[in-house]
C-alpha cells in the first residue's frame, strides 16, 4: 500500500502473517528540539503503525494501552522504519509490539508495546450517543 499521512508514514506492508513494516520520515514540523522529533510524534507514529496491524488483518480496533520507551533522539527528515508484530491475541484483544529504527543501519530509536481492542463499526456512533447524553446531563461525569 502506498500513500502519505500527516505523521510521515510513507509506505506499509505485511511481512508474513503477524509482522508489518512501515517506511516513515518525521516531518520537520514535528520537531521537538533542534533536528529531533517531539516525543509526541514518536508516540503517535508508533500508535499509528502498531494499530495498523489489526487493520491489515481487516480488523477494526482502537488503542486501549500504549507504552513507549524513547531510546535515542529521533532525527527529523531521515528515513526511518517501524516494525510491528503481534505478540499474542486473546479474544478481542491484540497485544502488539514495535520498534522504530534509523535506516540504513537499523539503530534502535524507540520501542513500544500496547493493547488494541477490536470494535464493531458502531463504535463511533456509540461514542456520539454517549456524548449527547453528557451534553444533556452536565455534571454527571460517567
Ligand atoms: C470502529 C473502529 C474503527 C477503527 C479505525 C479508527 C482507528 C482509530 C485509532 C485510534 O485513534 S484509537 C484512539 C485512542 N483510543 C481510544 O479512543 C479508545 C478509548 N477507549 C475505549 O473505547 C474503551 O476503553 C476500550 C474499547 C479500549 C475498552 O474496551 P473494554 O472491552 O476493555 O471495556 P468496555 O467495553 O467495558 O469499555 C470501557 C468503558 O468505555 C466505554 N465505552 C466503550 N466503547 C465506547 C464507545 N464507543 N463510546 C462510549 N463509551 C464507550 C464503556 O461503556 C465502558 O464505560 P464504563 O466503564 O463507564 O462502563
Amino acid at each position: 500500500m502506498r500513500g502519505t499521512c500527516r505523521l510521515g508514514v510513507e509506505r506499509e506492508r505485511l511481512e508474513g502473517e503477524d509482522t508489518a513494516l512501515f517506511d516513515v520520515r518525521c516531518p520537520r514540523d514535528q520537531e521537538g528540539g533542534p533536528d529531533v522529533a517531539h516525543g509526541g510524534w514518536t508516540a503517535a507514529v508508533l500508535d499509528e503503525c502498531l494499530g495498523h496491524v489489526p487493520l491489515l488483518h481487516r480488523v477494526l480496533s482502537v488503542t486501549a494501552e500504549l507504552s513507549v520507551s524513547f531510546v535515542k533522539p529521533v532525527p527529523v527528515e531521515r528515513p526511518l522504519e517501524v516494525r510491528a508484530w503481534v505478540e499474542r491475541r486473546a479474544g478481542s484483544r491484540w497485544y502488539i509490539r514495535g520498534e522504530l529504527v534509523l535506516l540504513p543501519n537499523r539503530a534502535l530509536l524507540a520501542k513500544a508495546s500496547g493493547i488494541w481492542v477490536q470494535r464493531d463499526p458502531a463504535h463511533f456512533d456509540r461514542h456520539q450517543r454517549w456524548l449527547a447524553e453528557q451534553d444533556a446531563e452536565p455534571g454527571r461525569g460517567d
